[in-house]
């Protein structure tokens, strides 16, 4: 399987160089050339199969000959291995026609693990391969960061640097990066919020001599290999709900739009899909792109839901050139006319396309409170602030026919300030997150700088290793 970028103008590269390198040189975000396909018959198959076996099958032809299949079929059983619920990802039925899919059993207590856990692994068997190090920067409102760390911690062929907005993210969120000890972990605390955070990130990979010297590699949902691991759970819960003899809906609380996209990949692969349901808070940039076909950049509001405090959604460029027929020239121009001015239109032909498939919705700080106390009380079931954003959009989509199923993307115990504000109950953090709670944190404030970042990167690679 090849790679291209969404802006054309980088190098084509096999899974292996598009894992290790993140950002395309030119800017843009790697695609496959094309979707592998999934037939009815297979689908029918994963109903009631183990999590990592539907796993190897969706990503075994992503990865192609990159990486021997023992060996990847070892790292996907390793990963899964670690999750506390035997099915990984189960489904939860909350309504008649609705389910909420639990991505939260991971050790973080966020969906991000399910790719998280598997890209550590991923890249530290290919720089092995290689005999490379590499400086991994990441960007995270909150959960990103702290998968991340676990994912990475304590391998000694990677350096991990999270940048996350100093006092927007929940207590829990920010000890998961900051309790770690491992030297090779690293948590800064940026004055700023996540897409400045995300624009250095950026900015770093922009940077070719900083960028070969530390040999950076990114592990945000710019990196296509979380993509990958994500589009699993939808065949998943597809098949569980009838795939492919009847098909489903899925709401996704959306910020850097990732995990909604991995939804579309599914959906290219072969998986009947009804609507992919975008949820927003009221950083709703994305919902009104749907509106009115102009994507066009507001301030950032805070928000019970931090890690969907996002304007600047990276992975709606993968959608651009798909929409564009992937056409790199209108996905530059686009992209070029967003860093002037902040906004750019969708062409009709484009728009429409996505309006095919795509619906969205946006949750106000009020309806979220609400949904949280009504689901609970209704149905028995805690939500966490972002799932509850899906779950309230996901009732004004549901439709008979296709059964919806709402991602649950955290665990209430992240946030539970907010939820026993909400629903009159305070989750409990599963035990073995109690220690962190009391840990000493270490952590390092800098301004939302690019060259502060850089500088402070390269002292340590000089302080460590003597490199640089
Ligand atoms: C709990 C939670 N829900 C939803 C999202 C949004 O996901 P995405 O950025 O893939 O759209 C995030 C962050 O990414 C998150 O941490
Ligand atoms: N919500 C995310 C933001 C980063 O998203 P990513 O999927 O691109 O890593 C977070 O929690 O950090």
């Amino acid at each position: 399987m090849k790679y291209i970028s969404t802006r054309g103008e980088a190098p084509v590269l096999d899974f292996a160089e598009v894992l290790l390198q993140g950002l395309a040189r030119d800017g843009g975000l790697y695609l496959p050339e094309s979707w592998p396909q999934v037939s009815p018959a297979t689908i029918a198959g994963f109903a009631g199969r183990p999590y990592a076996e539907v796993a190897f099958e969706v990503i075994a032809p992503f990865v192609g000959d990159s990486i021997a299949p023992e060996a990847l079929r070892r790292m996907i059983d390793a990963s899964y291995g670690a999750f506390r619920h035997p099915a990984v990802t189960p489904l939860i039925q909350v309504a008649p026609n609705r389910f909420v899919l639990e991505l939260f059993h991971g050790p973080t207590l966020a969906f991000k693990d399910v790719a998280m856990q598997l890209l550590g692994r991923l890249m530290d068997h290919v720089l092995a391969e290689r005999g490379q190090r590499a400086t991994i920067v990441g960007a995270t409102s909150g959960d990103t960061g702290g998968a991340a760390i676990e994912a990475f911690r304590g391998r000694e062929r990677t350096d991990v640097f999270i940048l996350f907005p100093d006092g927007r993210v929940s207590e829990v969120q920010r000890r998961q990066m900051t309790t770690p000890s491992e030297a090779n972990v690293h948590a800064l605390a940026l004055t700023g919020n996540f897409d400045d955070c995300q624009a250095i990130v950026k900015g770093l990979f922009n940077h070719f001599a900083f960028r070969d010297r530390v040999a950076l590699s990114g592990v945000n949902s710019i990196n296509w290999a979380r993509i990958v691991a994500q589009i699993v759970y939808y065949f998943v819960a597809g098949a569980a709900l009838g795939a492919p003899h009847r098909p489903v809906s899925f709401t996704v609380p959306t910020g850097n739009f990732g995990d909604i996209f991995a939804g579309y990949a599914a959906m290219k692969m072969g998986l009947p899909v009804e609507r992919l349901v975008i949820a927003t808070n009221v950083n709703d940039i994305l919902v009104r792109t749907l509106e009115t076909g102009r994507y066009e950049t507001r301030g950032v509001t805070a928000t019970t839901a931090p890690s969907m405090d996002i304007q600047v959604s990276s992975n709606f460029e993968r959608l651009l050139a798909e929409a564009c027929g992937r056409d790199g020239s209108a996905v530059r121009g686009a992209m070029n006319r967003l860093a002037q001015s902040g906004s750019f239109e969708i062409a009709a032909g484009p728009l429409a396309d996505i309006r095919r498939s795509f619906a969205a919705g946006r949750c106000d700080e009020a309806e979220t409170a609400a949904t949280i106390g009504t689901t609970w009380r209704e149905a028995g079931y805690l939500l966490d602030p972002h799932t509850a954003i899906g779950e309230h959009v996901a009732r004004a989509h549901d439709r008979p026919g296709a059964p919806m199923v709402v991602l649950g993307t955290a665990h209430p115990a992240k946030f539970p300030d907010a939820v026993e504000a909400a629903a009159g109950v305070r989750p409990d953090l599963p035990e073995r997150l109690l220690p962190m709670m009391s840990a000493v944190e270490r952590q390092t404030v800098l301004p939302a700088d690019q060259a502060a970042v850089e500088r402070h990167i390269e002292a340590h690679a000089r302080a460590v290793r003597g490199t640089v």
